[in-house]
This record gives C-alpha cells, structure tokens and sequence, in this order.
C-alpha cells in the first residue's frame, strides 16, 4: 500500500490503567472510523510516567491486559497498531516496550527502549529510567503491507546512529511513541523529529501524551508527523487530541532520487557497525 492514513492518539494519561485502556480502546475505535489504517498510541500509554511505578504496572506477553486489548482492538478494527509502549516484565527485567500489531490481531514484533532516559536537568527534571528498567539491544524494523515500519521510543531518537540503522534495514516510516517534557519538548521536539526525517528521507511519527500539569511528569503533547523532506504535515497542541496524515512511500522514493543522501555516504571512508545480534 504506497498511500495511507496514520493517526496519532495524543491521549491523556490517568493514575488507573483501566481507565487508560478504555481511553486508548475509544481513541483507536474513532481513528479506524475516519478511516485511518495506522494507529499511534503514545509511550508509557497505560502507566503514569514515574520509574518507580514501572514493576508495578508491567505486563508480559501475551497475557497481560493492556496487550490482550490492543490485539483484539487491532482485529476488531483492522488497523494497524503501535500500541504505544508500556512497562513489559520478562522474567526478572522490565522493559519499556513498544508491541506492534496486525489488523488479525497478530504481534508482529516489539521494540525494547534501548537508550534509557536517566538525566538531571538543571531545570530540577530528574529521570533515572535504569532505576527499574533493563535496555533492549535490537533495532526494530517491520515489515508490513505498509512499508518496512521503524519502530522505537522517545530518547532513542536522541541517537542518530539507531535511527540510520533502521533505514538502512529498509525503514522509510519510522515511529517513535514519545514523552518529551516542558524542558526538553519545547527546546528540541520539533526539531529533532524534522532533522531525523530529513537526514534519513523517511516520515517520522512522533506520539506524545497529552499535557497534564498536574501529572507527577509533564509530557510536551504536540504529537506530531514529520515527511521525508522534513515539513511538519500534522501536529497536535496540548490537550487530547487525535490528529490524521497522509503517508505517500512514492514520496520517499521521489525525496531519495532527487538528493540521493543515501547513495551518497562515503562508506569507503566510515562504517556504521551493528554489533548486536
Ligand atoms: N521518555 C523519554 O525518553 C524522554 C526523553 C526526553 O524527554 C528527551 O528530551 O530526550
């Protein structure tokens, strides 16, 4: 399918996961309805964004309620699903996991957040993802009717080499379900989201919660869909929201002909090496 509509859930993230699974069940429901056939949930879409509270909200697969949920509701409405991402146990570990689903309701595949935010920002803003999170070591690229989908999460977007690695493996949308915050987001959302799509000539897909202030963590919102030349062709505000775009691979294709970035690496002088397996 070259030509398709993507919708992204800006949706707003409650201390009750039922109540974020019934939001995010609705949110999906009326994006399929306005005819989108990908759909966008944000990071940590059932779990406040608190590290401490990770272990107490994972779920393994397939098991767990929130996964059970988005694969029903990728059949039922035969979309497409980014189920955003939410704390994953596996054994021991938990992992911040993006889980991807197809329109039967079949895994397609998962990415495991593998750049793990621990930050102190002199704005006060502490984060130590690693406190109670282990790293993933794959890169994640799907293949779907859609087009190869690179799928990864918020800070992973900070490092260039993954996000090339991914289009090198065949990525041209790639989607990041995201929760930048109110230091951050404002200084380098946009930006980082328009320079990616431009150095890789691919969609960017950024999914954002909403803006809460009164949430222990305050996420930017402004969930947003980048094309391949680098223009910002949706973009949320603040609030829930879901917001719609047109996704054209023949414009990818087009983009990489007339300025063959790709083609044009030295890789006679520089390498990019995938150590993992
Ligand atoms: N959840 C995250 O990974 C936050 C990353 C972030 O805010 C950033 O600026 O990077």
């Amino acid at each position: 399918m070259q030509r398709y509509k993507v919708a992204v859930c800006q949706m707003i993230i409650h201390q009750e996961k039922e109540k974020n699974l019934v939001r995010a069940r609705e949110m999906i429901g009326r994006a399929a309805k306005r005819g989108a056939r990908l759909v966008v949930l944000p990071e940590m879409f059932n779990c406040p964004y608190v590290a401490r509270l990770f272990p107490q909200y994972a779920e393994s697969y397939p098991e767990g309620p929130s996964l059970q949920m988005l694969s029903r509701t990728a059949r039922e409405e035969g979309v497409y699903l980014v189920g955003g991402s939410l704390p994953e146990r596996d054994g021991d570990q938990v992992y911040n996991t993006s889980f991807i689903f197809a329109p039967d309701g079949r895994l397609l595949g998962k990415h495991r957040k593998m750049h793990l935010f621990d930050v102190e920002l002199a704005s006060g803003l502490t984060v130590k993802e690693s406190s109670t999170l282990g790293a993933g070591n794959q890169v994640t690229v799907i293949p779907s009717e859609l087009g190869d989908l690179g799928v990864a999460i918020c800070y992973d977007i900070r490092f260039p080499e993954l996000m090339r690695l991914m289009v090198l493996k065949g990525a041209r949308v790639v989607v990041i379900p995201a929760a930048f915050n109110m230091t951050t987001g404002p200084a380098h959302w946009e930006l980082i989201f328009r320079m990616r799509a431009i150095d890789n000539q691919a969609y960017f897909i950024g999914a954002s919660p909403a803006r809460d202030p009164m949430a222990p963590y305050v996420a930017y919102g402004h969930s947003l869909v980048v094309d391949p030349w680098g223009n910002v062709v949706s973009m949320a505000r603040e609030g829930e929201e879901i917001i719609y775009a047109e996704i054209d691979l023949d414009l990818v294709e087009k983009i990489r002909s007339e300025l063959p970035l790709l083609r044009h690496r030295r890789t006679d002088v520089y390498a990019l090496e995938l150590l993992a397996p």
